[in-house]
């Protein structure tokens, strides 16, 4: 799974219009983590710092990709799994899903960047607890601590408009209408906002600037007088 995950973001690298990007798991689990058989067989602290190393890497190029992406958690999302989730930008989840980093309960802690992560999305206060309480978030508490950016209804409720795929697309494609190199545009200069030191991520933010200036959408927005009422 691991080697697979590194050769798709590899693959999305080389993906020059793409805009979004929605990560799902099958069989109504998100990811169960790292396969405990394979864990077993390196459980020593050099393969583990490999395999740290590995999967940061990968999990960094993932959420570096200039799209803007989405775990669709439905199931479980649990130890590596829950910090696949913070490896992208938003986080949707099912009514009956739960993401939880059960490290703690396997004498860890997150190693493959989701405890670094995590403190930056929910804060390092919501971050300790998740993480030394080993709680179950739900996408009530999901929500209430910004690790859930919206949940999905189930497909055989009345009110569900599709699937939780269906659903997820549509609320991706909220964020992502609009030409390919200005959705591009709009990642880099939040990921480096996210990312950088405030006067590195000015120089970036003029670099990307002048990437749209001028360019076709916006010399067609300034033909068409648009007005943004
Ligand atoms: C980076 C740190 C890490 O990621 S450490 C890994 C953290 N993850 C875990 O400890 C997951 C432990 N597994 C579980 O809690 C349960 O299997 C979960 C995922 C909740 C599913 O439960 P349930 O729906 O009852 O199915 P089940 O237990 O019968 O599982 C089906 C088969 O899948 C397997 N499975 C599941 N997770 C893993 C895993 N991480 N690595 C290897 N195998 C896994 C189960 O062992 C089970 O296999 P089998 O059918 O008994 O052969």
């Amino acid at each position: 799974m691991m080697v697979d995950l590194e050769e798709r973001v590899s693959e999305l690298e080389n993906w020059t219009d793409g805009k979004g990007l929605i990560l799902c798991g099958a069989a109504e689990t998100f990811c169960s983590g790292s396969d405990l058989n394979a864990v077993r067989a390196i459980s020593n602290p050099q393969d583990g710092m490999k395999m740290s190393m590995f999967m940061q890497n990968t999990l960094t190029r993932l959420l570096r990709l200039p799209l803007i992406s989405v775990a669709l958690v439905e199931g479980r999302a649990l130890g590596g799994g829950a910090e696949l989730t913070t490896a992208c930008d938003f986080r949707l989840m099912a009514s009956d899903s739960v993401i939880q980093f059960v490290h703690k309960h396997m004498g860890l802690v997150p190693g493959w960047g989701g405890g670094a992560r995590l403190v930056r999305i929910v804060g390092s206060q919501n971050a300790l607890k998740l993480l030394g309480g080993a709680l179950k978030v739900d996408p009530k508490l999901g929500l209430q601590i910004g690790l859930a950016d919206g949940v999905v209804e189930d497909a055989q409720t009345v009110e569900a408009p599709g699937s939780h795929l269906e659903q997820a697309e549509k609320w991706l494609g909220t964020y992502i209408k609009g030409p390919a190199p200005v959705i591009q545009a709009v990642k880099k200069v939040v990921l480096s906002g996210r990312e950088l030191p405030l006067s590195e991520a000015l120089k970036t933010e003029m670099g990307v600037f002048g990437t749209v200036w001028g360019g076709p959408a916006n010399l067609q927005a300034l033909a068409s007088k648009s007005k943004h009422k």
